[in-house]
This record gives C-alpha cells, structure tokens and sequence, in this order.
C-alpha cells in the first residue's frame, strides 16, 4: 500500500508555477529525503500531503484517500517548516493539549525521553531558544503514535549536538517501522538519514534515486581557467561559461577534464578547481551537456 501519492500534480500561487506535474509515492517504513535549493517546492509539495493545501491540477492522496479528510490524517505527523508554540505554556502543558487530540498517545515521560526534552518540561516555551522551541515541534509530530511523519527541515537551526541527538530520534522511528518523509537543503543530512532522496528543483522531480546514486548526479566540480580561444570539444562538461578571458566549466570528472586538457596542449593559466555549491551541482541537473 502507498501511504503517500502524488499524481501529476501542478501547483500555482498566481503566476508562479511552484509545481510541475510532481509524481511522487511513499510506501510504508521508506525514509525519503526531499532535497533541493531554496523555493524547489519541497514544502508545497508536503503542504499538499498533508491536506493544508490542495494542488491546481492531479491528485494528492494519504493513506489511499483525501489529506483534507480527518479519517486519513489520524496516523500522520507533521513538523512544518514555521511552528508557532503558544508562548506562556510550559513544554509539559504542551504536550498535554497535543496529547488529549490522540486516542492512544505516547507517555509523556517516553516522548521527553526520546527526544532529550526531559530538562525542558517546567520551561515556558516563550523562554526557549530557537532551536530548544524546534527540537519540541518536531517531537510533537510524533506524539500520537503516526504511522508516517513529514518533517519540514526539522534540524534548521540546531547546533552539532541536537542535530545528532533528533537523528537518532527519526532514525529509531524509522527502525521501528515508521514512514518518514522530509525536506533538507543539505545531502549530508539526507546521507546521514536516508535510503532514498527526491531531487527537487524549479517544481519538478530531478532525480528520484539511492543517496549514493544522487550523490554521484551532484559531485559536480567547478574547473576555472583563463584561456582566449575556444576550446577542443571535451567530454564531460555539463555547461561552460565565458566571462572575458575567463572559461568557467562545470564537470562530473574534472581531474579527467585536467588531463584532457594538458592532452590537448590547450594554453591555459591560472587553473582553479573546486567543488560547487548544492545549488550550481542542482542546476547542472536541469542541463543538458553543451560543447565548450
Ligand atoms: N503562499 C505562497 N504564495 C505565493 N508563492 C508561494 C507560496 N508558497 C510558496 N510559494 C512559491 O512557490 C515556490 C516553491 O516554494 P516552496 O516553499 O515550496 O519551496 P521550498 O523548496 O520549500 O523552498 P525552501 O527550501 O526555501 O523552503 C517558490 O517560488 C515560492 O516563492
């Protein structure tokens, strides 16, 4: 059974196009990271799972039926990207109020326990730093015993240790059985946490692959050399931009590239390797290969 669905699904906010006919599932017990830069649209698409919006066009489906439908939302957890935790409640009393929603909640104690907020209980969650008041929002999403949680860029603003600390946490749901779907900018915590990972960029599915196989689409190198004519053709390079006497070229194997180029006896100068940023090795994805 599919716990999740989307099918053909567009979603627009006016004249934006934030999704572009999505195709995405989830079956239970995957954890899947949805991984792309900033405005992808991987919170439109978990807002249109979980049922707090509705798609332009396709359908969105959560355990076989409508998100919106209070029958299919019992067994679902959220952690959305902004939380708002009313501020004169204790953490305690927090949990409380989500608890009595459940029929069948976790122990206080337990969930405290979990996630490491047993010192916080008698804190006012208004006095909590930043990350205190994000380590108990995603903690909330698993209160009521979900079948599948959706976790919007859940350690966003934790340091090293709380990180570490919440991935231990969804890594012992997962273990346990539990569905885990979320959105991070960074491959190293969809590494440090999941099997499969959804490329999205520009509102569509890029990649939908092993981490190791999404790993090896984005470990892409920027190769900079000054240069003034053109150059051989080359295999390898995914784009190649000139500013002046500048070639800037994006490759999957630059010391290949290197020694193609030393092959050729191209006359370069000041050689410069180095590794992109998520975001150029994203949009290398959306490019089909140019000659340079
Ligand atoms: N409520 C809204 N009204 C108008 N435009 C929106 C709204 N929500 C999202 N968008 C636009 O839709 C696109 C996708 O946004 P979305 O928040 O889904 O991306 P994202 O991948 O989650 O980004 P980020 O990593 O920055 O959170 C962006 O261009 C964004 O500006």
């Amino acid at each position: 059974m599919v716990l999740a669905r989307a099918v053909d699904v567009t979603r627009r906010y006016g004249d934006n196009l934030a999704l572009d006919g999505v195709n995405f599932e989830v079956e239970p017990g995957e954890l899947v990271g949805l991984l792309g830069p900033n405005g992808a649209g991987k919170s439109t698409l978990v807002n249109l799972l979980i049922g707090i919006r509705t798609p332009t066009s396709g359908r969105v489906e959560l355990f076989g039926g409508d998100p919106r439908q209070p029958q299919n939302r019992r067994r679902l957890g959220v952690t959305p990207q902004e939380t708002g935790l009313p501020a004169s409640l204790r953490v305690g009393e927090v949990i409380d109020f989500v608890s009595a929603h459940y029929d069948d909640p976790l122990p206080k104690a337990e969930l405290l326990d979990r996630f490491g907020l047993t010192d916080f209980v008698r804190r006012q969650t208004g006095g909590l730093s930043g990350g205190e008041k994000r380590r108990v929002a995603v903690a909330l999403a698993f209160l009521g015993r979900p079948q599948i949680v959706f976790l919007d860029e859940p350690t966003t603003g934790l340091d090293v240790e709380a990180r570490r600390f919440l991935w231990d946490a969804i890594r012992s749901f997962s273990a346990e059985g539990g569905t885990v779907v979320l959105t991070s900018h960074y491959l190293e915590e969809i590494e440090a946490l999941a099997r499969r990972v959804v490329v999205i960029g520009g509102g569509r599915v890029l990649a939908d692959d092993t981490v190791d196989a999404v790993r090896g689409l984005v470990a892409v190198h920027r190769v900079s050399l000054t240069v003034a004519g053109d150059l051989p053709e080359l295999d390898g390079i995914v784009s190649a931009e000139r500013e002046g006497d500048r070639l800037h070229l994006l490759t999957g194997d630059a010391d290949r590239l290197v020694r193609d180029l030393v092959a050729y006896e191209v006359p370069f100068q000041g050689l410069e390797v180095r590794p992109t940023s998520l975001e150029e090795a994203f949009l290398t994805l959306t490019r089909e290969p140019v000659p340079a």
